[in-house]
């Protein structure tokens, strides 16, 4: 495992702090972790409310967490697991490594490039006013990118195997994100994003 304090560079050019980490999980430590999280994590199709519809995703989530946390988005209300053994081993080694501690992690899994995520911003109220946000990725590499809310200025890179992005300031106020669909890519990926749930 590398540290963090090597090399930091804040990838947005104003408006928020978006640093990438490579390699904080080795390739062997990050295979194994990707297939215990495979097997382990309890995952289930996403469920969102659009234009008063209910949509269900083929990307699947699991959300983990210290205590019972009641989380919205897309209108539909989630309760956190409790932490499991492997979990919790990752979640330290990510804290350690960045320095911050997290109470919960929305996991997603994406099983090919067919699967994304659309533009927005993590600005749930219950993450509080500048949410510090660690996306461990996992499995075969994704572009990921940053549009500015108003001049649409846009950041993108590559999310590899074991690397960590922290998002935190104000980015989430000023900067949508996505992960978009690529029809070249034919494998799955793991995120797990790291997050603190306020007075859950
Ligand atoms: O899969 C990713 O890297 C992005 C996930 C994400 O933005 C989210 O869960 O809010
Ligand atoms: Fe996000």
């Amino acid at each position: 495992m590398k540290l963090f304090n090597n090399n930091v560079q804040n990838l947005l050019p104003y408006d928020g702090e978006a640093i990438y980490h490579e390699g904080v999980l080795d390739p062997i430590e990050a295979d194994k972790y990707f297939d215990i999280f495979l097997k382990e994590i309890a995952w289930v199709n996403d469920e969102a409310i659009m234009f008063g519809r209910r949509i269900i995703t083929k990307r699947k989530v699991a959300w983990y967490g210290d205590a019972d946390y009641k989380y919205s988005y897309s209108r539909i209300d989630r309760h956190a697991l409790p932490w499991i053994d492997s979990l919790r081993m990752i979640k330290q080694q990510i804290e350690e490594t960045c320095g911050k501690t997290f109470n919960s992690c929305l996991l997603n899994l994406y099983h090919n490039g067919s699967e994304g995520m659309s533009w927005h911003s993590d600005d749930e109220k219950e993450l509080g006013n500048d949410p510090i946000i660690a996306s461990l990725s996992l499995g075969v590499n994704r572009k990921f990118s940053f549009k500015h809310k108003q001049t649409k200025a846009t950041v993108s890179l590559a999310l590899n195997h074991g690397s960590v992005l922290l998002m935190q300031g104000s980015t989430q106020h000023y900067w949508l994100h996505s992960l978009p669909k690529s029809t070249k890519i034919t494998g799955p990926r793991i995120n797990l994003t790291f997050r603190n749930i306020i007075g859950g």
